[in-house]
């Protein structure tokens, strides 16, 4: 009997366990399942994962149709002209958008996040949000006003670390190039392996200690092994120059006078930059020997000898491309009140006829795509109440507005739609090589803002601003049109009518 037991007990044992084993595990899938589906559904304000989106004005490649965008898994998988209509899926749910205007989602490659080192300046969740808010799918992340700069792929993963989980849209990264891994080419190849989508240097000193400007030396250096990568340099094209005219005049006005501030920075600045950069871009040419390799002019705001030295250049063959900002199209130095920092900005804001200059050259595609230059800091910094232009942070905040500030003041030079979404969305993809994103296109990431030209409204203290520092704003108190209704990323409704998706499924895009 004895005998028996012990023969018998060891298969009853594993017969047991085998039956629990299957119960646990049934049972946690039973639980898992629901609690899995929840998850993907907190990314998103939509519980479908394949649908329609219909509307009478739709911004494709191929001009504004009146049609229907099929989305499934977070991509675009069919385009059919017809408001209304569906293709061969024919059950799937429909959101109408009547004659709101879908468009791709804009994609701003220049945005400080600031985040890690100085979260209280600017976040991953705010300002990711404030993206979301304003239409914004995508945002590049500068390498500095973070701490520690963006400059090794040590850096880059504090950047990763921090960003999980936290992002609201999709965010890629600059790596910064300084003197130091200028040098040592090994630093800059492990940030570049580790997938950042290009580099950013200055030209003349940053306002961040931990990063150095570069001199053209250093460019030509980070140039030899971006051309190997096939990525770009991102220059702020500034290099200080000392005249005594200037000097003289910034005596005059004080510090609370926005001229004062304006002559300070002038476009000799830009220009001495520029003419060092172009001295460089000749060798980028194809067969040349930095071929490969692209430069690229972070926020002009010259529209005179500058530009110009760009357009010669690129008539050459060099690879150069150049952006502006929305605060060097909307505003101009004349209507800046003295003592108003949240103006500040470098380069600075220049004139009425500069302004008008620098639409033309934009409408006519000399200037190849829009940023924000969202660099926010903290409200003490900015100096509201001194207004003290000379010792505040210069940077303008207004990520969240890119798309209203650019349609209200663009459509009076006559902005056309398609020529937004160029160089809000398909350009900038280009330029930083996503390619997957940046139009409504078949196999292209969903990634879409719905929104109304037409609708006016003003920015005011009720407006749902998401930004760290809303009064930071220079754009607060004014009158826009162009009102974001919801916004689409990767497929999921990521916000709609103020309110954002629960979870941040944001993903970091990194170069492989
Ligand atoms: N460090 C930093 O963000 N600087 C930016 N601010 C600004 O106004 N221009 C810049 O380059
Ligand atoms: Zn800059
Ligand atoms: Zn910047």
């Amino acid at each position: 009997m004895e005998k028996f037991v012990w023969r018998v007990l060891p298969l009853l044992t594993f017969f047991v366990s085998f039956i629990v084993f299957f119960y646990l595990q049934d049972s946690y899938r039973a639980q898992l399942h629901p609690l899995v589906k929840l998850t993907q559904n907190k990314c998103s304000l939509l519980h479908h994962r394949h649908f329609w989106i219909t509307s009478k004005r739709i911004v494709t490649p191929q001009g504004i149709i009146s049609g229907s965008v099929e989305i499934k898994e977070g991509k675009i998988i069919s385009v059919i002209e017809g408001y209304g209509k569906q293709g061969n899926s024919k059950h799937e749910e429909v959101i109408d958008y009547g004659d709101a205007v879908v468009m791709p989602g804009l994609i701003d490659v220049h945005v400080h996040l600031d985040e890690p080192g100085r979260t209280a300046w600017e976040g991953f969740d705010t300002g990711t949000r404030a993206a979301a808010a304003g239409g914004v799918t995508t945002v590049v992340d500068m390498p500095l006003n973070n701490h520690p700069t963006t400059v090794s792929k040590e850096t880059l993963k504090l950047k990763l670390e921090a960003a999980e989980n936290r992002i609201y849209v999709d965010v890629g990264f600059w790596g910064g190039l300084i003197p130091e891994n200028a040098l040592n080419s090994s630093i800059l190849e492990g940030l570049l392996s580790a997938g950042v989508l290009g580099l950013k240097s200055f030209m003349c000193p940053s306002g961040i200690s931990d990063f150095p400007m570069t001199t053209i030396h250093h460019i030509k250096e980070g140039l030899s092994v971006l051309a190997k990568y096939r990525r770009p340099l991102y220059v702020h094209s500034e290099i200080q120059q000392h005249s005594k005219k200037h000097l003289e005049l910034t005596d005059k006005g004080g510090p609370r006078t926005y001229l004062t501030y304006l002559h300070t920075r002038p476009p000799s600045w830009e220009e001495a930059a520029i003419k060092e950069l172009v001295g460089v871009t000749k060798d980028t040419r194809i067969g040349g020997p930095l071929e490969g390799a692209h430069v690229h002019i972070a926020h002009l705001s010259d529209s005179s000898a500058s530009l110009d030295l760009i357009k010669e250049a690129k008539s050459r063959g060099d690879s150069i491309s150049v952006e502006t900002c929305p605060h060097y199209l909307a505003f101009s130095a004349e209507e800046i009140p003295n003592g108003d920092t949240r103006f500040k900005c470098s380069p600075p804001i220049r004139d009425a006829y500069n302004k008008g200059k620098l639409w033309k050259a934009v409408l006519e595609g000399h200037i190849d795509l829009l940023s924000s230059d969202h660099s926010p800091t903290l409200p003490q910094l900015k100096l509201l109440e001194e207004g003290d232009f000379l010792k505040a942070w210069g940077g303008i905040s207004s990520l969240q507005f890119d798309l209203p500030v650019t349609w209200s003041y663009g459509k009076k030079h006559g902005l056309t739609l398609e020529q937004l979404s160029l160089l809000w969305s398909k350009k900038p993809a280009t330029f930083a090589g996503i390619e997957s994103k940046g139009s409504i296109a078949v196999g292209n990431h969903a990634d879409i803002v719905v929104w109304k030209p037409e609708v006016e409204f003003e920015l005011n203290e009720h407006y749902p601003v998401f930004l760290k520092h809303p009064s930071l704003s220079a754009y607060m108190g004014r009158r826009l049109s162009g009102k974001v209704l919801e916004t689409f990323v990767r497929g999921n409704l990521v916000f709609k009518k103020g309110k954002h998706a629960p979870a941040a499924c944001g993903v970091p895009i990194l170069a492989k």
